[in-house]
């Protein structure tokens, strides 16, 4: 499928450029208010296949927030056709963003949130190699200046736990990758089983996430050599000394999900972890899906269906995997629900090659903002620009 790609690409490129977008109507991606949902194009690295052309064309004038993503397909009469799909989010980083502007976005909301008793949330969730660790691990950075900036030290103490889970199992990354077990307090609330570090001081901290990072466990996927295989929850708990009261900020980099023609080339074992990341994911995409639902209920100004009868909340099922289980506490939107908010940010690679898997990353990003998904537009290349595609190649 790769050499279709390279073999068309100057066709990919004059039909792409040559694309006239269709308007689409405002629809619900203004976020609702406890859950923004954003997306980051990493930039083109040396081993994308297909450098040399990106698939998505953004933004577009006066429509902040609108993506389309381009994929090429043979065409039945043998011209290949471009099938461009439109998606719609709260915001869109593209490869130029700098993590200080996403930064700046929301997430210092997030830190001002568990600095006053609240919980803030961010998620980078995506394909493998798509930048979820590049992404995390440099906006823990700039959530620790933040805090130091904030003087944290002072009448705030700053409490961190960093884990990570690999299916069912968790081990605590500030203590040589101890294994943990994920126990229920009295309330029936899921503890992370690890130890909290007082840290004090910007050195400290980031001592502290420096050598969680060298716990993570690693292995290579066709898209990345160094992938995460499980997913990591750096916890900060910050304590006002004055009232005795905790806000909490979770930081969460998702194992990648990978592609089903990568994941055929596994042996057993991977096969096994696969399965695991993946049943991880989907609980955690059911609980968040239930978690969007409940917010616009929540939104509509009534509560009653057409026929009068309360409307039922979702369900949300927490309990389906250890991730979930862990983050009910962040994610729970029946409990004091003004005091938690969520940053999810979708991860995708820039290639041609990688996009289906973009469209599935990207619909989820759609559906957690409410957006009405927009029909594929298809593009047939004319004659005029088959000719200057030939005329090109012979130069
Ligand atoms: N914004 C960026 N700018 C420059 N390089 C980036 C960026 N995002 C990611 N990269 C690079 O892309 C590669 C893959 O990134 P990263 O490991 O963060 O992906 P990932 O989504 O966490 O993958 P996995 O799910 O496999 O762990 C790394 O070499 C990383 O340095």
């Amino acid at each position: 499928m790769e050499g279709f790609y390279l073999e068309n690409t100057p066709l990919y490129e004059a039909l792409v450029n040559n694309f006239e977008p269709r308007p689409r109507p405002r629809s619900g991606a203004t976020g609702t208010p406890s859950m923004v949902v954003s997306v980051r194009i990493r930039p083109f690295l040396d081993q994308d296949v297909t450098a040399g052309f990106p698939c998505a064309s953004y933004p577009r004038t006066n429509q902040a927030g609108v993506l389309d993503i381009h994929d090429l397909y043979h065409h039945p009469k043998g011209r290949p056709v471009l099938k461009s799909y439109s998606y719609q989010v709260d915001n869109l980083f593209g490869p130029e963003t700098t993590e200080q502007e996403i930064y700046n976005s929301h997430m210092d909301d997030l830190v001002s949130l568990a600095r006053n008793g609240g919980c803030g949330t961010i998620f980078a969730y995506g394909q493998t190699g798509s930048g979820k660790t590049y992404t995390i691990s440099r906006l823990e950075q700039l959530v620790v200046e933040s805090l130091v900036e904030k003087g944290a030290s002072e009448e705030r103490q700053v409490f961190l736990t960093i884990i990570e889970l690999a299916g069912n199992q968790g081990y605590d990354l500030l203590s040589d990758r101890k294994p943990i077990s994920l126990l229920d307090n009295a309330a029936g609330v899921t503890q992370l089983g690890a130890e909290e570090h007082v840290v004090q001081g910007r050195d400290e901290m980031m001592d502290a996430i420096e050598r969680a990072t060298s716990f993570r466990r690693t292995k290579p996927t066709l898209k990345n050599d160094a992938s995460s295989r499980s997913h990591s929850i750096c916890r900060f708990r910050i304590l006002d000394t004055q009232s005795g009261t905790s806000g909490f900020l979770y930081l969460i980099d998702l194992a990648g999900s990978e592609a089903a023609r990568d994941v055929a080339v596994h042996g057993p074992e991977r096969m096994r972890e696969t399965r695991e990341i993946n049943v991880s994911l989907s609980a955690l995409k059911d609980c968040m899906r239930g978690k969007a639902k409940y917010d616009a209920l929540a939104s509509t100004t009534s509560e009653s269906g057409t026929d009068g009868k309360q409307k039922k909340p979702p369900y949300l099922p927490f309990r389906q995997s250890a991730l979930t289980r862990v983050l009910k506490h962040a994610l729970d939107p029946s409990v004091d629900g003004s005091k938690t908010r969520t940053m999810v940010i979708a991860c995708v690679n820039p290639g041609l090659a990688d996009v289906p898997m973009t469209r599935n990353t990207l619909s989820y990003a759609e559906m957690l903002c409410g957006t009405t998904p927009s029909p594929v537009v298809t593009t047939v290349a004319s004659s005029r620009v088959i000719s200057s595609v030939n005329a090109s190649k012979r130069r």
